[in-house]
């Protein structure tokens, strides 16, 4: 088996996949690793070694082929294979996450919402449905037995002090990977993932000079 590829390695080829896609769309057929390491300000031996890793390779004199890199990178990343998530939380940040309409594009499908306000419930966000918590279990059941595909990733979107109880029902629904905006440490199961997303740490580390 492949080492696993570092969380900084996925960040910059994502970065080069936003620079492969903007070239395709400005019909440049072939770009270099000096040009992206350019436009990143950052190494261009850095940027071979995270292309290596996809087994692209470039033409001397013209580089790599944009269509064919980015389709590397895809492969390598699993845009393509589909990934299914819940949001808990219909709010500000849910919605706006539920209505990103990226995330189809690197193999997130939001399969479902949930939510306490009564107003919001059986309501529809970009399609997909809004239900009570107390039902998240019976819709993880149901997504498998009757859709055949299994719910393993959750976004957490709920006020911080609905953020353990609600993480709780996630690994009892049998979610695998939280994907965690609220403020607070979540203590769950060693087999259960948690991202925490935070963007005032990133907005902090980007202005700490
Ligand atoms: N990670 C970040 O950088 C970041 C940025 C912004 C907000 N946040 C956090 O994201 C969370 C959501 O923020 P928001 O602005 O969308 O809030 P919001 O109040 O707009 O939305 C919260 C939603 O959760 C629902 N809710 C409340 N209690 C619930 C419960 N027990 N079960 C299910 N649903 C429940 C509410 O009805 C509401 O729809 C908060 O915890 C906030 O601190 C994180």
């Amino acid at each position: 088996m492949s080492a696993p590829i570092s969380g900084k390695a996925i960040k910059r080829l994502i970065l080069y996949h936003y620079i492969l896609s903007d070239c395709l769309l400005k019909e440049n057929e072939y770009i270099s690793s000096q040009q992206i390491a350019e436009l990143l300000k950052i190494d261009d031996s850095q940027v071979r070694k995270d292309i290596a890793l996809c087994a692209a390779s470039g033409k001397s004199n013209v580089g790599y082929n944009t269509k064919e890199l980015k389709k590397s990178i895809e492969q390598l990343l699993g845009f393509k294979a589909q990934k299914a998530a819940f949001i808990l939380g219909a709010g500000n940040l849910g919605s706006a996450l539920a209505k990103h309409a990226d995330f189809a594009d690197y193999g997130l499908d939001i399969a479902a919402l949930f939510d306490n306000d009564p107003a919001k419930i059986d309501t529809l966000l970009n399609g997909k449905k809004i239900y009570p918590l107390s039902e998240l279990y019976h819709v993880a059941t149901h997504e498998q037995l009757v859709n055949k595909r299994k719910v393993e990733i959750a976004i957490l979107t709920v006020p911080a002090s609905a953020a353990q109880s609600s993480a709780e029902l996630l690994v009892r629904a049998q979610i695998k990977y939280i994907w965690n905006f609220t403020p607070v440490v979540l203590s769950v199961p060693e087999d259960v993932r948690v991202c925490n997303e935070n963007l005032i740490g990133n907005f902090l580390d980007f202005t700490n000079d």
